[in-house]
């Protein structure tokens, strides 16, 4: 199975990042979270004080950007500038960030390479919103998970409870809508379904429900048995 790339594009909180967690384990392959590369850029714009709608100061940044990803323990840690970020970007406001920084073309094509270089003949499972619609075109297995918003908001809601942090449910999904929205709308690489890709709703499912389904799209479209 050698340059195998599968695709896993979908709105915020619709559980990609769990699913691609997963089948990188049970496949073997490398997992490439394209988010935390605008996650990051988006961090390196605040840290520098650089206005989130100056496109040619991001795209600048974005093409210097000095960008490790190391893994360790299961895990892989984000570093920037030298500077483990993990954590940091992973905050409401470098999200909202990050969605502001992706409306630029000149911003998207700067970290295109970037994202293609992961691809390797180890395999690669690439999480996103444009994986399958631009960043891999010729992926031999596309999914687009989604779920309502509400359901996602609840997701998120539960994820900050378990961390101990008491969220306030309506904010959350208005935040979660207003991320789709400019997701959704932007002119370049929108967020939606490549024309190959298998849609999956996990409103109703459980993560195990959508491991598996996804596990069984992957056996038919590679034909091979996991
Ligand atoms: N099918 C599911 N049912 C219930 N909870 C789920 C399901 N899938 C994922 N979750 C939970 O929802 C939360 C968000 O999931 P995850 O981080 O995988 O979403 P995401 O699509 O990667 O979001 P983002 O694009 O913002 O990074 C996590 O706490 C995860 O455990
Ligand atoms: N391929 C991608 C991935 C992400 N984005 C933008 O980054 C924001 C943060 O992404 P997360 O998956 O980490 O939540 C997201 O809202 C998008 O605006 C993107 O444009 N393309």
């Amino acid at each position: 199975m050698s340059n195998i790339v599968i695709t896993v594009d979908g709105p915020s909180g619709a559980g990609k990042g769990t699913l691609c967690y997963a089948l990188a384990e049970k496949l073997g392959f490398t997992l490439l979270d394209s988010g935390a590369i605008y996650r990051v850029t988006a961090l390196a714009a605040l840290n520098r004080n650089i206005a989130l709608d100056n496109e040619d100061e991001l795209e600048k940044l974005a093409r210097h950007l000095d960008i490790h990803f190391e893994p360790t323990n299961g895990e892989v840690n984000i570093i920037l500038e030298g500077n483990d970020v993990s954590r940091q970007i992973r905050t409401q406001e470098v999200a909202e960030a990050a969605s502001k920084v992706a409306v630029f073309s000149k911003v998207r094509t700067a970290l295109l390479q970037l994202q293609q270089d992961f691809s390797t003949d180890k395999g690669l499972i690439a999480d996103g919103r444009d994986m399958g619609t631009v960043v891999f075109p010729n992926a031999q297995v596309k999914l687009f998970l989604d779920a309502s918003a509400e359901e996602r908001a609840k997701r998120r809601f539960n994820q900050l409870q378990n961390k101990g942090i008491n969220g306030n449910f309506e904010q959350i999904l208005a935040e979660i809508k207003e991320r789709d929205f400019r997701d959704r709308n932007r002119a370049v690489a929108p967020l939606k379904p490549a024309e190959d890709a298998l849609l999956l709703d996990s409103t109703t499912l459980s993560i195990d429900a959508v491991i598996l389904k996804a596990l069984n799209y992957i056996e038919k479209r590679l034909d091979i048995r996991l």
